[in-house]
């Protein structure tokens, strides 16, 4: 049964960190639609499908999410579309958005809540060259909707406070892919 694992937890907690370094290990990434606009370093199709609102709306979308005014969703041909062809992928969702793929795909989707504490999501938050009052906005936002506690139900629990190939490697191994060679080089 091909299984998707959802990461889950706070800004910048490091899930697309992650899921990039899974990516070398022949673990696609399910991306999301979003109407926010790029980082400096994001590409359309890298990091997300970056599109104007009228594009969103044209597309079908199967969940859907609007944070700090700005909407996210993942669209129906991109879940099916990795969900069908890779026997293990991962995607980087927010709580409502775990809810409705659970929906979906039921026992196909386990959660692994990536742990951080508030100094360490603000410092990194700062040094990504978000503003303060963007800040602000996503912390509020993440307390009020329990992104902070959800490992309460997740299925498991990574820390990501040391070093980030820890974190990967501890994943590697809850997907059943740690083995000393394989990296894909
Ligand atoms: N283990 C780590 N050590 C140091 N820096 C890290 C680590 N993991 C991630 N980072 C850095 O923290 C920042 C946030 O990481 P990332 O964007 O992956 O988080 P995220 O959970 O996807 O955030 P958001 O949900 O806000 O999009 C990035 O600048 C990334 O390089
Ligand atoms: N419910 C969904 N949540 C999503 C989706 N894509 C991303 N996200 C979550 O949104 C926040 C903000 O992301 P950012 O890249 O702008 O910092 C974060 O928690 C993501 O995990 C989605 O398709 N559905």
């Amino acid at each position: 049964m091909n299984k998707v694992y959802a990461l889950i937890g706070p800004p910048a907690s490091g899930k697309t960190s992650i899921q990039k370094e899974l990516v070398q290990y022949g673990i696609p990434e399910i991306l999301s639609h979003t109407t926010r606009k790029p980082r400096p370093d994001e590409q359309h199709g890298g990091h997300y499908y970056f599109v104007s609102k009228e594009e969103f709306q044209k597309t079908e979308i199967i969940e859907r999410v609007e944070y700090s005014g700005n909407l996210y969703g993942l669209s129906k041909a991109e879940v099916l579309n990795k969900v069908n062809q890779h026997p293990i992928s991962t995607v980087a969702v927010e709580t409502q958005g775990l809810n409705q793929l659970k929906k979906l795909l039921a026992h196909r989707v386990e959660s692994i809540f990536i742990m951080i504490d508030y100094d360490t999501v603000i410092s990194r938050m700062l040094d990504r060259g978000d503003s303060h009052e963007l800040i602000n906005r996503r912390i509020e936002y993440a307390n009020s909707t329990g992104e902070f506690n959800n490992w309460q139900t997740a299925n498991y629990v990574v820390k990501n406070t040391g070093s980030l190939e820890v974190a990967v490697r501890q994943i590697l191994a809850i997907v059943g892919k740690l083995t000393p060679l394989s990296k894909i080089v």
